[in-house]
């Protein structure tokens, strides 16, 4: 058998990872554009004598892996499978890290409730005062039955009213999707599973807690995914282990998962990595029982690309996804005592009045037990505004250093210059399902089973979940799909 796999990010790397492992003797061709892999994980380590590791990581993407649910279970898999547990850095569930997540509205810090007696306590915080009263609003919404999919903002406002949904969710969309909740499927995205709870239980604050209870949160196909991951005897007791973080990043930087990968695939005989080999082609063949990426013939092909590239390889229905942009910017200083507040980070609130520079949010990465001391922070910038008017993107790195640093200033109180700054346009770089997103995929896939005999598989970020752990679940179970296909 031989598969291709178009696209050397996490998702394709992942997929080759599992299909290798699965197919011995499958033959694998990944394609990968440039002359990296790893697409938005990006780790560096900046040499400065201001810290006594003498350099400090940054992370130009994703900094922070789930390791609850079932992407996080085929997150702490691929880990396992990779030897790569001794590098995790776990963030207790009951560590400021965790517990402190804060909204920055209008113009200070308002810690986000982060369980019942929180919510509660909430009514203590002017920006938050209203979230007790939108749980309780939740209770008494009528389910809408009417509807295949609606905005994440759409949903929100009618089971917990604007306030609630422009002060606390807007903030949240920012956090993952650095986007804008009116214009999200609520269907397609991590909240997905709300539209099931609400049109089963009415109420979602009632519904989560009695679907957990009862075990329904995934389904029967999750549930046979979720076995097959725990058949893994040393996968299973490092999930176990990691029951009481709430999120793991890695002493290396998250691109670490990237080299590992490469690193593996490179070792195994049945693996081919063609680097600086952009896909530019993707056909049936002429006898019909293969599929072509760049005049070489495959029995399958496996998609961890952009949807809006699959439209201009294929005769397909169009599947055109917009895209936020996010200017990441790392900030380090000698002094370990800067920050007022321990926590995870902050976001704003969509539309904030006065925040010309468009600020998504700002991480405390220094309070994820950091070798390299001193005070690190990320500030992103961007999302939906880079969107609606591409020229508020700041045209140099130092502008963009100019507004993170004016930023920390404004929201906590850090007057000094960094010692060290890093900044980096991430450009279309976190794909926006829209609503009736997943009404595209389908059409898509149909026309894949009809005029491709179902033999290429579409996976990674544009299509099926953002998140890294998203990325790798589909990996696996593509692989898993394509084995089942061999015998
Ligand atoms: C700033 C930022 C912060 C994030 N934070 C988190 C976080 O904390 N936790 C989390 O879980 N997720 C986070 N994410 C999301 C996550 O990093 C991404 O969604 C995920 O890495 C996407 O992986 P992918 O393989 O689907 O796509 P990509 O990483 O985009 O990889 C696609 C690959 O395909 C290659 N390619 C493109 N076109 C071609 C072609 N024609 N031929 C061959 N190769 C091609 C590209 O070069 C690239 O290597 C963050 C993302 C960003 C941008
Ligand atoms: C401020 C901007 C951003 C921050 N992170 C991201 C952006 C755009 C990107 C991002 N962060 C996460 C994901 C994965 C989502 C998922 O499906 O797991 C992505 C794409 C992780 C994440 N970040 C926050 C939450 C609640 C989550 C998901 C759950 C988890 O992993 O714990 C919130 C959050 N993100 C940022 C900050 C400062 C913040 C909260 C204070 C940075």
């Amino acid at each position: 058998m031989k598969v291709a796999i178009c696209g050397g990010g996490i998702a394709g790397l992942s997929t080759a990872f599992y299909l290798s492992r699965l197919i011995p003797t499958c033959q694998i061709d990944l394609y990968e554009q440039g002359s990296r892999l790893g697409g938005w994980l990006q780790s560096v380590k900046i040499p400065t004598s201001s810290s006594p590791t003498g350099n400090v990581l940054f992370e130009q993407g994703p900094r922070t892996l789930r390791p609850s649910g079932l992407a996080g279970l085929a997150t702490v898999d691929l880990l396992k499978q990779l030897k790569m547990e001794e590098n995790i850095k776990p963030i207790l569930k009951d560590s400021p890290s965790a517990k402190n997540k804060y909204i920055y509205y209008p113009n200070r810090l308002n810690a986000i409730p982060s369980g019942a007696f929180q919510a509660l306590k909430s009514v203590t915080q002017p920006a938050l005062r209203v979230v007790p009263f939108a749980l309780l609003r939740d209770l008494f919404q009528k389910r809408k039955l009417d509807i295949e999919d609606e905005s994440i903002g759409s949903f929100m406002e009618r089971r917990f009213g604007k306030m609630f949904t422009h002060r606390l969710m807007s903030s949240l969309i920012n956090g993952i999707y650095a986007g804008d909740l009116h214009s999200l499927s609520l269907r397609s995205t991590m909240f997905g599973f709300l539209a099931d709870v609400e049109r089963k239980y009415g109420s979602i604050i009632l519904g989560i807690i009695l679907a957990s209870i009862r075990g329904e949160l995934l389904t029967e196909k999750q549930k046979l995914l979720r076995a097959s991951l725990l058949k893994n005897q040393g996968t299973k007791e490092l999930f176990q282990s990691l029951r009481s973080s709430s999120m793991i990043s890695l002493e290396n930087g998250i691109e670490s998962i990237a080299s590992n990968l490469n690193a593996f695939l490179d070792a195994s005989s049945n693996v081919s990595i063609r680097f600086n080999q952009p896909v530019t082609k993707l056909a049936l063949s002429d006898s019909g029982d293969k599929i072509d990426v760049n005049n070489c013939r495959y029995d399958y092909a496996v998609f961890a690309m952009s949807s809006n590239q699959l439209s201009q390889l294929l005769p397909s229905p169009p599947m055109s996804t917009p895209t936020s942009s996010v200017y990441v910017v790392n900030l380090f200083y000698q002094d370990a005592s800067m920050l007022n507040h321990k926590g995870f980070g902050y976001l704003v609130p969509l539309h904030l009045p006065n925040n010309p520079n468009h600020i998504l949010g700002v991480v405390f990465d220094s309070e994820q037990n950091n070798p390299e001391q001193g005070t690190k922070l990320t500030v992103m910038m961007g999302g939906s505004s880079y969107a609606k008017d591409p020229k508020c993107i700041p045209t140099t790195p130092d502008e963009a250093v100019s507004y993170a640093t004016e930023a920390v200033k404004q929201s906590l109180g850090i007057h000094i210059s960094p010692d060290l700054a890093n900044a980096t346009l991430q450009q279309n770089c976190i794909p926006q399902y829209k609503v009736g997103h997943q009404l595209h995929l389908d059409n898509v896939q149909s026309w894949i089973k009809e005029n491709l005999q179902g033999r290429l598989y579409l996976t990674g970020s544009w299509f099926n979940g953002v998140s890294i752990g998203d990325c790798i679940l589909n990996g696996y179970k593509t692989a898993q799909e394509i084995s089942l296909k061999g015998q």
